[in-house]
């Protein structure tokens, strides 16, 4: 059976070799580290998770293969601005234009109104992504195991740790687990979204948080959207949480959901 992120691998692959054509890795290695310094994502939520408030990583998402449309014509740099001011430790910005609606030019109008760390939310199958990444400013990138061999999510992660940038590397059960941990990347996500199936249940946190060594910083990612659900991920040592859909839904009260889920201590 074909899946979503078997199609959005795909397409990724058409997107990789057109950027090819139009940039070589040295002349993309070359803007990369020319940019200025990666801001310490990691850094940004563990000065929030230290504390007893939660580090949100809040995302920039105007559709996706699940929600379907979630916000058409959504102003990206407004909303940022609203995270920001709520109090999110990070953002996360999906650049995949055909499934999410994003690009690097809304991470681009972004990267110039927030101070707050950036996450370059995309595919990442090839090394060429990494770099321009780190051109366009990034100050993180995603490596999702269920869509790499160990090899390329290896090759990856060291591209991205040479330009200074962090790695959240995302997993969905023990098997993408046990292989994470190999990387030398700190920030462990656990997707409660099967990715696959299309599934997204908050369990998948409370099951594999255990497996995640102190050394390493879990981050929970997906189906998150009232208090409750955090004090739920805090019992099993959540501190850090990915966070889309539900934000980008409400409105004028997004500023205030991001301040109430931020300041959740589960008490
Ligand atoms: O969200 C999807 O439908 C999706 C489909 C295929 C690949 C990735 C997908 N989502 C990426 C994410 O991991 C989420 O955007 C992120 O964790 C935030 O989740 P949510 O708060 O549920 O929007």
């Amino acid at each position: 059976m074909t899946t979503a992120l078997d199609r959005i691998i795909d397409y990724k692959r058409g997107e990789v070799a057109d950027l090819k054509q139009q940039s070589s890795f040295a002349d993309m290695d070359a803007k990369a580290r020319a940019a200025a310094p990666a801001r310490g994502f990691a850094a940004a939520l563990s000065a929030v998770a230290d504390t007893d408030q939660n580090a949100l990583i809040c995302e920039l998402k105007r559709k996706s293969p699940s929600a379907g449309e979630i916000l058409p014509g959504a102003n990206p740099v407004e909303i940022a601005k609203e995270y920001e001011s709520g109090g999110a430790a990070c953002l996360s910005v999906l650049t995949d234009g055909p499934s999410f609606g994003g690009s690097l030019e809304d991470f681009e109008a972004i990267r110039k109104v927030v101070s707050i760390p950036m996450l370059r939310k995309d595919f990442m199958i090839d090394p060429i992504q990494v770099a321009e990444a780190r051109a366009w400013g990034a100050d993180c990138v995603l490596v999702i195991m269920a869509s790499l061999d160990d090899g390329l999510a290896a090759d990856l992660t060291h591209c991205a740790m040479d330009y200074g940038m962090d790695v959240l590397v995302e997993t969905h059960n023990e098997a993408e687990l046990e292989r994470a941990l190999r990387l030398p990347s700190p920030l462990i996500g656990i997707n409660n979204r099967d990715l696959k199936r299309m599934v997204t249940d908050l369990s998948t946190t409370e099951r594999l948080a255990p497996l995640v060594p102190g050394d390493r910083h879990l981050v929970a990612e997906s189906g998150i959207s009232t208090p409750d659900h955090i004090a739920r991920l805090r019992k099993c040592g959540a501190r850090r949480y990915l966070i889309g859909e539900s934000l980008m839904k409400r409105g004028a009260l997004r500023e205030a959901a991001v301040v109430e889920l931020r300041t959740t201590n589960g008490n």
